[in-house]
């Protein structure tokens, strides 16, 4: 199973539509983007693999899908950390840190010490507005989750990567390449570098933004919210 790719100009029309026409609110679409994000760490990582996963934030709204996964992660068992070095400034991020606190999910201020101990990163740094060389404090910190041998997710796309035209030639990203992608509502065209699993999230697509955006959905299996591309719902290739 495969799936057409959106260019990110087309993936933020897409989310300006789910909102504008399809009535969504940003907190909805969040929830079901992270909701996805935590059953892909479920899937290739139970918690009998080890339940400490850290979730690196970035600014935008791929880190509040991490946020939300997180909260997901600590119901389910999990013991969820949070990297999260340059806050966004969203009340909506306010929130979901404050469900955060009370579910006694700590925020790590050093990420070196923190992946010692990590069983799996979350990747949730930038999604499809990332773009141009990567400013601080990130390189540091994306040199060395190319590194690790801690297995990475990254949520929509590996962070540092152009979303068109994929890792960078050098420098900071030009190796990374995470064992996992959760590519949310359609993966987007640096997906064709991506060598790992491949997840599909985000199931809030209606026919007519199908039909819109020239985007063939595959079918999600019963009441999941991830369906892995490359395997269809009944595990065949
Ligand atoms: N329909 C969907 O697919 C949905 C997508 N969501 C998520 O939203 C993401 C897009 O969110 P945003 O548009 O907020 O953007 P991103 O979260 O992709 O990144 C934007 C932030 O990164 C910073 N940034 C960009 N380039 C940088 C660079 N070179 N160095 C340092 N900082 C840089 C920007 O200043 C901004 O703060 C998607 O990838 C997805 O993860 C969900 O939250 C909601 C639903
Ligand atoms: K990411």
């Amino acid at each position: 199973m495969s799936m057409k790719a959106i260019s990110s100009k087309d993936a933020a029309a897409l989310d300006k539509d789910l909102m504008e026409i399809g009535g969504f609110s940003l907190d909805q679409l969040m929830e079901l983007a992270g909701l996805s994000v935590s059953q892909a760490v479920y899937r290739v990582h139970p918690p009998s693999a080890g339940k400490n996963i850290l979730v690196v934030c970035g600014p935008g709204n791929n880190g509040g899908d991490g946020l939300v996964a997180a909260r997901h992660l600590a119901q389910y068992g999990y013991y969820p950390s949070i990297y999260y070095p340059k806050e966004g400034k969203k009340e909506l991020y306010q929130r979901l840190k404050t469900q955060l606190h009370n579910l006694s999910v700590p925020f790590v201020p050093d990420f070196t010490e923190a992946l010692k101990s990590a069983d799996l990163v979350v990747d949730a740094i930038f999604g499809f507005s990332f773009g141009g060389p990567l400013r601080e404090p990130f390189p540091s910190i994306i040199l060395q989750m190319e590194s690790t041998s801690v297995p990475i997710l990254s949520v929509d796309a590996p962070s540092s990567w152009d979303i068109q035209a994929g890792p960078p030639k050098e420098g900071p990203g030009a190796k990374f390449m995470p064992q996992t992608l959760i590519s949310l509502t359609a993966p987007k065209p640096c997906v064709k570098y991506f060598t790992g699993r491949h997840f599909l999230g985000g199931r809030f697509l209606t026919k007519s933004i199908l039909e819109k955006y020239g985007l063939d959905c595959p079918q999600y299996p019963g009441v999941d919210q991830i369906v892995e591309l490359g395997v269809d719902a009944e595990g065949r290739l």
